[in-house]
């Protein structure tokens, strides 16, 4: 099932064209990487997908439904690249507030809060008041808000970003699960690891997607010995 598609979709900011028709399509269950150096567009791109851009040309629809749209947002769990967090509240206050913004019962919205805040391995934190986390924890803090009404789809803005490499394969572990149980995942990273993990990937040079396919079907077709490589060979130079 597709869950999101993007038909042609170009932006720009005044005169400059930051995104040129862009077409993807995102399938229910998998991870699906935008990659490609700082200032390609990634950013400018998801958020358009998730309905936080409607000044943009072309056609986006999320779960069939043209975007932006109210009522697929309870269906998306964003994470974007700023934190967006309440510095005077505890983490668990951050968590209970992300919760309560959707309708969940009592104890669901107890679990969610429990199993979030345990994936991002906060539990021990959640009476510190968010300003004193760390850069890292903030991220964390960030993921979990996203997951907290177990949404269908997960765009997560470059989520790894400060993340020591131990957590890092946790959380992509459990990206991993959360895709097997149907979830559509949508990630940004300009780390080549992280790409390979993606089922299938969107390389994104300059508003333009130079090329996309699964990591095996890449390396394959650019007879190149790992995704850096692809990349290069596909025209992205080096960013
Ligand atoms: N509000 C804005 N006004 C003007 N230009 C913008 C604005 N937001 C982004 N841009 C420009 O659009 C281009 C794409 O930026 P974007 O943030 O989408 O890239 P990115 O691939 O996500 O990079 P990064 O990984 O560094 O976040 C850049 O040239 C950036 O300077």
């Amino acid at each position: 099932m597709r869950t999101i598609v993007a038909k042609n979709v170009s932006k720009s900011f005044g005169k400059k064209e930051v995104l040129t028709t862009i077409d993807l399509t995102v399938n229910k269950g998998e991870i699906y990487g935008l990659i490609g150096p700082s200032g390609s567009g990634k950013t400018t791109l998801v958020k358009i997908l998730v309905g936080m851009d409607s000044d943009f040309s072309g056609e986006v629809t999320v779960l069939n439904q043209p975007m932006p749209n109210m009522s697929a947002l309870s269906h998306i769990g964003y994470m974007a690249q700023s934190d967006a967090l309440y510095p005077e509240l505890t983490g668990e206050e951050n968590l209970q507030f992300f919760a309560s913004l959707y309708e969940l019962k009592k104890t669901e919205r107890k679990e969610r809060i429990m199993y979030a805040a345990e994936l991002v391995q906060l539990t021990p934190h959640l009476s510190k008041k968010v300003m004193a986390y760390s850069g890292g924890m903030k991220r964390r803090l960030s993921l979990a808000i996203a997951l907290i009404h177990n949404p269908e789809i997960l765009v997560l803005d470059e989520p790894t970003v400060g993340i020591d490499p131990e957590l890092r394969l946790s959380i992509w572990g459990e990206l991993t699960r959360l895709k097997q149980a149907g979830k559509t995942i949508v990630v940004t990273t300009h780390v080549m690891d992280e790409a390979e993990k993606c089922d299938r990937l969107a390389m994104v040079r300059e508003g333009k997607i130079i090329t996309s396919g699964s990591p095996a079907e890449l390396k394959k077709q650019y007879e190149a010995v790992d995704l850096e490589n692809v990349f290069v060979k596909a025209g992205g130079k080096r960013g």
